[in-house]
């Protein structure tokens, strides 16, 4: 595979000096017949890059087999002497295109397209045909493109994967394969594997579970590891382990394209993912293994099983609670206001909203000035009962540990076991409410109101973080409407800008784990950590708050712009190493001198490089 490059050189934009030698390799880039990406690079992107000076392609493989690898097709891209080199003449149309020209083309055609959906197909086919100018329009595009091959467009891709399903991508694990996913591994061509994303399908998004077809969402994932992380398309595995599925008009469906047998659970569904898990390291031993939407039944008692002793983390557990604590410090920079003053409401105690409580709780008390059960005191988490509480409840014993933990200390008549939401809220008058139900319009205009009419804040904080849009707690509309623009909004899934009545114009923030994964990915990897710690999240944390430049706060909005995303992956990145370092944790030892110098030579940057023939094989 790719990687057999031939001599690499890599800029950096840090240092005077950097960019010197950037621009001393970008008039070579020009001289060498890259006129045009040399061009666009230094005038449009400044984006720094590796120079890659040639890849080789395996003897074996000429004319029509490299078009139809993803990796090298590069379509009409293919320059004349190449043509002549791989035999690909006569097999391509004859006009060169540049890189630029095929860029214009494939979003001429995604904006013609009429619906989300087709789009999300037209880009998946180009995925599967050109890997590197599929990755260049969504790094170009990233704000346009990102919820097309991401979420939401993702979600009904996945419910719809059966009929959608073209080529394969990724590999899947079964309950029938045990026993030989180790040997499994091996048929995967990538020797380099550095983030693989695993999903048992049981919990997609807020569409439950889809078994097999949740496949959609480890590509998704992955894509924007590659265009927002820097992680080279070859260096990524998605994966589905599939144990079955309860969903019963999935295990009808004569189309269904997973294993149609109800879910395993319990040792026997343990016993598959961890052959799994030991395969994947067996094969990589220092891969990151990205655990993405899994009930919240198996999603925290897999995390603690594997979190100490391997590179992995749960993106719902940790990830979206490192994204909310980000946005909640943003929101609080605006305000000048501290973290452990402020009174949170959590709506959803399933895995995802237990780890956002856990991670904010987590980083008031990094924060200093309150003990551990004074911090616990400021949470309040609902379930569908309502409030969770030790008090009035009969319940108490089936709930998870988790669950009990900020819920046994209230000293309130209002406080019980049940309470409900607008009860809560005008019992402990919150300044931040969080909604991770999937439950569509929880937050009506009366818990709007509520909540607008107690807090003690100027701008009250409410994140309705169920994604797709369609599960979304609120609207940004409804939001902004209700509460005359006052209040400070982030969702899960985007939402366009609203213009008020009175000719005011609100920026919504998406607080989507893609502003958390792909840096964190990309830091953990690149300081070949042992594991990711607490620590490491909470400075991704703070790396994507603080990259929320004065003018985003000054717009209302909480989270960086989506437009500079690999910017802030980039700062993720440099944050989790150094903290991986601080905890010694990293076995890329000592750090090179010039991180960042570092950090962005290892950044994949999607542009052509010419391919020569090996006479010796890959
Ligand atoms: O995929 C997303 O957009 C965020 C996420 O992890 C989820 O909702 O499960
Ligand atoms: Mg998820």
């Amino acid at each position: 595979m790719i990687g057999a490059a031939g001599g690499r050189r890599f800029l950096s934009s840090s240092s005077g000096a950097g960019w010197k030698r950037k621009s001393a390799l970008l008039d070579r880039a020009t001289q060498a017949g890259y006129g045009a990406e040399a061009a666009v690079m230094r005038d449009q992107e400044k984006e720094p890059y590796r120079f890659r000076k040639a890849l080789r392609v395996p003897a074996e493989r000429r004319g029509i087999e490299i078009l139809n690898d993803p990796l090298y097709n590069k379509g009409t891209g293919f320059e004349e002497g190449e043509r002549d080199r791989l035999g690909l003449r006569g097999l391509v149309p004859p006009a060169v295109l540049t890189m630029e020209q095929q860029l214009l083309k494939i979003m001429a055609a995604v904006r013609a397209l009429p619906d989300d959906l087709s789009k999300h197909t037209y880009l998946t086919d180009l995925h599967d045909r050109n890997a590197t100018l599929f990755h260049r329009v969504v790094v170009r595009h990233i704000e346009e493109l990102a919820p097309l091959i991401y979420t939401p467009t993702v979600g009904r891709a996945c419910q719809l994967f059966e009929t959608m399903f073209r080529r394969p991508r990724g590999m899947y694990f079964t309950r029938n394969d045990v026993g030989h996913m180790a040997a499994m591994t091996a048929n995967w061509p990538a020797k380099d594997v550095r983030v693989v994303v695993v999903t048992d399908g049981s919990r997609i998004l807020g569409l439950g579970d889809l078994g097999s077809n949740g496949m959609g969402i480890p590509i998704g994932k992955l894509a924007l590891y590659c265009a927002a992380g820097g992680i080279a398309p070859h260096r990524v595995l998605p994966v589905v382990v599939d144990v079955g599925t309860d969903n019963r008009e999935l295990l009808e469906d004569p189309f269904y394209l997973g294993v149609r047998e109800p879910r395993l659970t319990g040792d026997e569904y343990f016993a598959v993912v961890d052959e799994f898990v030991r395969a994947i390291y067996a094969r990589w031993p220092d891969v990151l293994v990205q655990f993405e939407d899994f009930s919240s039944r198996v999603a925290k008692p897999l995390l603690d099983r594997y979190r100490d002793h391997r590179l992995c983390f749960n993106d719902d557990v940790q990830g979206t609670g490192a994204t909310v604590v980000a946005g909640a410090l943003a929101a609080l920079r605006l305000q000048e206001q501290h973290l452990r003053d402020q009174t949170i409401v959590v709506c959803g105690a399933g895995s995802a909203g237990v780890g956002c409580a856990n991670a904010l709780y987590d980083a008031v008390v990094r924060g200093g000035g309150l003990s551990r059960d004074q911090a616990a005191l400021n949470f309040h988490i609902l379930d569908e009962k309502g409030l969770i509480a030790r008090d009035g409840g009969d319940d108490w014993d089936d709930l998870t540990r988790d669950q009990q933990f900020f819920g046994s200390d209230f000293k309130h008549p209002n406080l019980v076991r049940g309470t409900s939401l607008v009860r809560v809220i005008e019992t402990v008058k919150p300044t931040m409410l969080l909604g991770l139900t999937t439950v569509r319009g929880l937050f009506d205009r009366e818990v709007v109101d509520a909540f607008s009419a107690n807090c003690p804040l100027p701008r009250p904080i409410l994140m309705p973080l169920s994604n797709p849009t369609a599960n979304a707690e609120a609207t940004a509309k409804q939001v902004y409407e209700w509460t005359d623009g006052k209040a400070i909004f982030a969702s899960g899934s985007p939402f366009d800008p609203v213009t008020l009545d009175d000719g005011r114009t609100l920026v919504p923030s998406q607080c989507n784990n893609f502003f958390i994964f792909p840096g964190l990915g990309l830091g953990a990897t690149l300081a070949k950590a042992t594991r990711v710690s607490d620590a490491m999240l909470h400075a991704a944390s703070l790396a994507c708050a603080a990259a929320v430049t004065q003018q985003e706060l000054d717009r209302g909005q909480v989270f960086p712009s989506v437009s500079r995303i690999r910017d802030v992956s980039k700062a993720v990145a440099l944050a989790v190493i150094r903290a991986a370092r601080d905890e010694g944790l990293n076995r890329l030892a000592p750090l090179p001198r010039d991180l960042d110098a570092y950090v962005t030579s290892k950044m994949y940057y999607p542009f052509y490089v010419p391919l020569y023939q090996s006479p010796y094989g890959s």
